[in-house]
């Protein structure tokens, strides 16, 4: 009955309009590119972290402490691979400045200054040592579903202009079975940069799902090789450190030419492609993320155990549970699991199953917060590229203007949050909600439409 209720509320909230329009939607979408005026971004050098949060402000609704993190790595990172690109041009005898200040070098070049023009050629990868001046520092990102891990990246990556490959941890398996090898992500990297090595040998690469290379068992014998987890790990290692790998200048296998030759086709040089690329990892930034549901209770375990320093049991053996081994404000029973995350230790990881190797590589680590409701409503309606600007711009293409409610925005929060599954679970909401208007709206003469209760029951 209260659902009923509920559903009523939202029809009634949830108007629809339209009417014949001869303007554009009102909302931007595509997002404009900041690059082009420079508002976010300096005229020379790497954009500062605090310049990286403002532009990430843009695009990412809270996650405050996540986006410092990673634009502290990102910078951090960038600024290491520019050293060392300046140390081996050093070695080298050539200026590895002069590209960047060329007259064709876009803005966002200046951000990061052409890296491809400035790495060695191919032929002298496979035997040369990378030069290394500063440690390599990789980064893990840990948050639910549908928080913001990914499109975090993947707006940093874009803001740098340095290429960007997605890749699924849960399909690699170790080298000689059946699955895909871990060099499957350079080779995604290496045609995320077009087939240009130098491009790809300074790209980040994002690996997501990496809590499902956890280890099964800590008991895995010669038999029961643990393949696609303890396998995968150790297959990572030296490429997330940095080694040459070797990968293959194959076409992509779903995207041949079209016959004309035009559209999402391979590149005109695509016959001339050499079959094997060699790609130092050197430069690439790895970011790898996961939910790691359970690893909470991990962090709890150990924290109500008590460890050496902050943590260390200071209440009397006989207290009960909650109140062991911290100092009031401390206790386990008033922390949320996100909270604990914030705690989180290398050995927490290493007992969640993974081998310290791997979590070394992996220096820096943030934690990502589930979303609130406000949180989705900013989502819904106030970032570049907001779901309402897309649905508005969609609509507008067929003369049509959409409106929605405060109201209504605040009823399909409220579900997406019901539902769970972060920000992912609005869009869903919304195909459902206007799938009638998105069937009726194309070439309809009518200038009205609303919704209907059946239209929102589907939700
Ligand atoms: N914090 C956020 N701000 C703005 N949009 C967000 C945010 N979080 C998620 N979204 C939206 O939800 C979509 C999915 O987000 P994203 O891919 O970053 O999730 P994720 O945390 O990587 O989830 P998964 O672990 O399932 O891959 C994004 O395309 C974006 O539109």
């Amino acid at each position: 009955m209260l659902l009923r209720l509920s559903y009523t509320w939202r029809v009634r909230s949830f108007r629809v309009f339209s009417r014949n329009l001869q303007t554009q939607a009102q909302y931007e979408y595509p997002p404009r590119d900041d690059q082009d005026d420079g508002s976010f971004l300096p005229r020379s050098g790497l954009a500062t972290p605090r310049q990286l949060v403002r532009y990430l402000d843009e695009y990412v609704v809270g996650q405050e402490n996540a986006k410092k993190v990673l634009s502290v790595a990102v910078f951090n990172h960038y600024t290491r691979v520019r050293a060392n690109l300046a140390a081996f041009e050093d070695e080298n005898g050539a200026d590895p400045w002069a590209e960047a200040s060329s007259d064709d070098a876009v803005s966002s070049a200046q951000i990061h200054p052409h890296p491809q023009r400035l790495l060695p050629h191919q032929s002298s990868l496979q035997h040369r040592q990378p030069v290394s001046l500063f440690e390599k520092s990789n980064v893990l990102v840990i948050g639910p579903t549908g928080s913001g891990k990914t499109l975090l990246a993947r707006t940093l990556a874009r803001v740098l202009d340095v290429p960007f490959s997605v890749s699924d941890a849960t399909s690699f398996t170790q080298a000689g079975y059946v699955g895909e090898d871990v060099d499957m992500c350079i080779q995604r990297l290496l045609q995320a940069a077009n087939w240009d090595p130098y491009r790809a040998s300074t790209g980040i690469v994002y690996i997501d799902e990496v809590d499902k290379i956890a280890r099964k068992s800590s008991t895995t014998t010669e038999s029961s090789r643990d393949v696609g987890g303890e396998g995968v790990q150790q297959a990572l290692l030296r490429m997330m450190e940095g080694s040459v790998v070797t990968v293959q200048g194959k076409p992509p296998p779903l995207d041949p030419p079209t016959p004309a030759g035009r559209g999402r086709g391979m590149p005109a040089t695509a016959q001339q492609r050499p079959d094997t690329y060699h790609i130092d990892t050197s430069n690439v930034l790895f970011v790898l993320s996961g939910a790691f549901v359970g690893l909470d209770t991990v962090v709890k375990r150990r924290v109500s155990k008590g460890s050496i320093g902050f943590t260390a049991t200071i209440a009397p053996k006989d207290e009960d549970e909650d109140s062991k081994g911290f100092m009031p404000f401390f206790t386990s029973n008033r922390r949320s699991s996100e909270n604990l995350l914030e705690m989180i230790e290398p050995a927490d990881l290493v007992k969640y199953g993974f081998i310290p190797e791997f979590i070394s590589r992996l220096p820096t680590i943030t934690t990502l917060s589930p979303l609130s409701t406000q949180d989705l409503r900013r989502i819904l309606t106030d970032v570049r590229g907001s779901l309402i600007s897309q649905y508005t711009a969609l609509f507008g293409y067929s003369g049509v203007e959409i409106r929605f409610t405060t109201i209504a925005i605040h009823q399909i929060c409220l579900r997406a949050v019901e539902r769970g599954g972060g920000a992912r679970g609005l869009r869903g909401i919304m195909e459902s909600l206007l799938l009638d208007a998105m069937y009726e709206v194309p070439g309809s003469v009518r200038c009205f439409f609303s919704l209907t209760t059946t239209h929102v029951n589907g939700v």
